[in-house]
């Protein structure tokens, strides 16, 4: 009883919620002293750069994965993950670790598996003041001195890797807009759209064509590196309303696992608010600037090369009610500034009217890439029937592929006739593609009474 009156009136109470890790932390002191461990420190606050340290970060970003298999008691925190749940370790649980360096110690090829030790500590302030401890959250990595080498070289280098690639698969994308925003930045929401090239409407052979260069432009930061240019690649997306233009970004952006930032420019006051937007993008992102042509002024700037767009441009578009970002500032964005914000980035821009936009501005090399969504053929037809019908074929095919020859009708609008009105109706398949098959046949009816109108004229 005495003994526990002193204990209270030292004030230690505190001292028994943290008794396991005391023993915990003695008993690894005294393996460490019997098996010549070593130990690496790793603490949340990297008191230098007056941050949290990127390194106790992937730390806990790759202990998240395999904590859950040992240790008695876990912590689980929603992180900027967004909805995956993340386990880490509780104070001072452990979990042990297995790692098979490329090399061993003596740059041997056939190297050992060496095992190491994780402990998480989360100090309070009396258990930090006693110990002389700075740091209030912080890891404990212990091994066999005998693999220092391994450690420092091979392992801690896996683990910021590791790390890095389980962030990239778990996070969440984002869409950016700057139309939103009081303090005119960017604003965002989880990007979640469900669109893929697999539900794309469009020929095959073009839509495997640009999967190809996306594909290759990903993986091609070496390359782009080698040349002295900016990892970047420009998309000029064209055709009617509803051809698709929307859903081909949100496509590529699936495609890619990029964010993407919708530009809108006539929400931008000028040139600096441009720059500052741009600056503000991070990369694996994809640029979209849609309707270009109605959202800055280009009608009689048809200046090619060396443009020097001025004061004029200026007043033209300041009385246009257009945006008064200019497109000497659009093009500055495109070659010089972008360079300076970093890699791996696409910008895509969209238009109606192709014709109306200013040669300089879709160049090869600035666009790199000119991609036409234009009305439904067959085989975009066949895609959206799949989508919407779950049919490959049906005996009305031959009927739609005849009328879809002498028709202009654009994916949205066969998306809206092969979209069943009535749930769970019977052979629903059928009633679409009939509806489909009337609509086509009066869109001709409709263009024979045109002509005929514009022969009596
Ligand atoms: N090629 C396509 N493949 C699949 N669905 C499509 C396609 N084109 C259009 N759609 C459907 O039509 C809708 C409208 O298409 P979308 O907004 O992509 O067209 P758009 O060309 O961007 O039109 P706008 O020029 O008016 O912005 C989409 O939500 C999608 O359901």
């Amino acid at each position: 009883m005495s003994l526990l009156n002193s204990f209270i009136m030292l004030g230690i109470v505190g001292m028994v919620n943290k008794l396991p890790a005391i023993l915990h932390l003695l008993y690894h002191r005294f393996e460490m002293w019997w098996f010549s461990e070593m130990q690496i420190t790793i603490s949340q606050e990297d008191k230098d750069w007056h941050s949290n340290s990127k390194v106790f970060s992937a730390v806990q970003t790759y202990l998240s994965t395999r904590s859950a298999d040992e240790a008695r008691r876990l912590k689980a925190y929603g992180s900027y993950f967004g909805h995956h749940l993340m386990l880490t370790l509780d104070d001072g649980q452990h979990t042990t670790d297995v790692f098979t360096p490329k090399v061993d110690d003596d740059g041997k090829k056939k190297a050992k598996t060496i095992k190491v030790r994780w402990t998480y500590y989360c100090w309070d302030d009396i258990g930090t003041s006693r110990r002389g401890y700075d740091e209030k959250k912080f890891y404990k990595l212990r091994f066999s001195a005998r693999h220092r080498s391994v450690v420092l070289n091979q392992y801690l280098v896996y683990i910021m890797e590791r790390s890095r690639e389980i962030e990239q698969n778990n996070r969440e994308r984002n869409l950016y807009t700057n139309t939103m925003s009081r303090d005119r930045n960017w604003t965002q929401v989880v990007f979640k759209h469900p669109a893929t090239f697999a539900t794309l409407a469009m020929d095959p052979k073009k839509k495997q064509e640009i999967m190809n260069d996306l594909e290759t432009f990903s993986k091609s930061r070496d390359y782009y590196a080698k040349l002295g240019k900016t990892w970047k690649r420009g998309y000029l997306l064209y055709g009617p309303p509803g051809s698709g233009k929307s859903t081909m970004i949100a496509c590529m952006a699936n495609f890619l696992e990029y964010n993407v930032y919708d530009l809108e420019l006539t929400a931008i006051s000028d040139n600096t608010e441009l720059r500052r937007l741009i600056v503000n993008t991070g990369s694996k992102s994809i640029i979209v600037i849609e309707d270009i042509d109605c959202s800055i002024h280009l009608s009689g700037t048809r200046e090619t090369e060396g443009v020097s767009h001025n004061n004029d441009e200026e007043k033209k578009t300041a009385d246009s009610g257009q945006s008064k970002v200019t497109l000497s500032g659009l093009l500055n964005f495109l070659d010089g500034l972008w360079a300076a914000c970093g890699g791996e980035r696409l910008i895509v821009f969209t238009t109606n009217h192709l014709e109306k936009l200013d040669p300089a501005l879709v160049r090869r090399g600035r666009m790199d890439m000119h991609i036409e969504l234009g009305y439904c053929s067959f085989e975009a037809f066949k895609v959206l029937a799949k989508n919407f019908l779950e049919v490959e074929e049906h005996p009305l095919f031959e009927k739609v592929k005849e009328l879809l020859e002498k028709v202009q009708i654009t994916p949205a609008d066969v998306a809206e006739q092969l979209m069943p009105k009535k749930l769970l109706a019977d052979d629903q398949a059928s009633r679409c593609l009939e509806r489909l098959v009337h609509t086509l046949q009066n869109a001709i009816k409709d263009g024979r009474k045109e002509e005929e109108k514009t022969d009596a004229m």
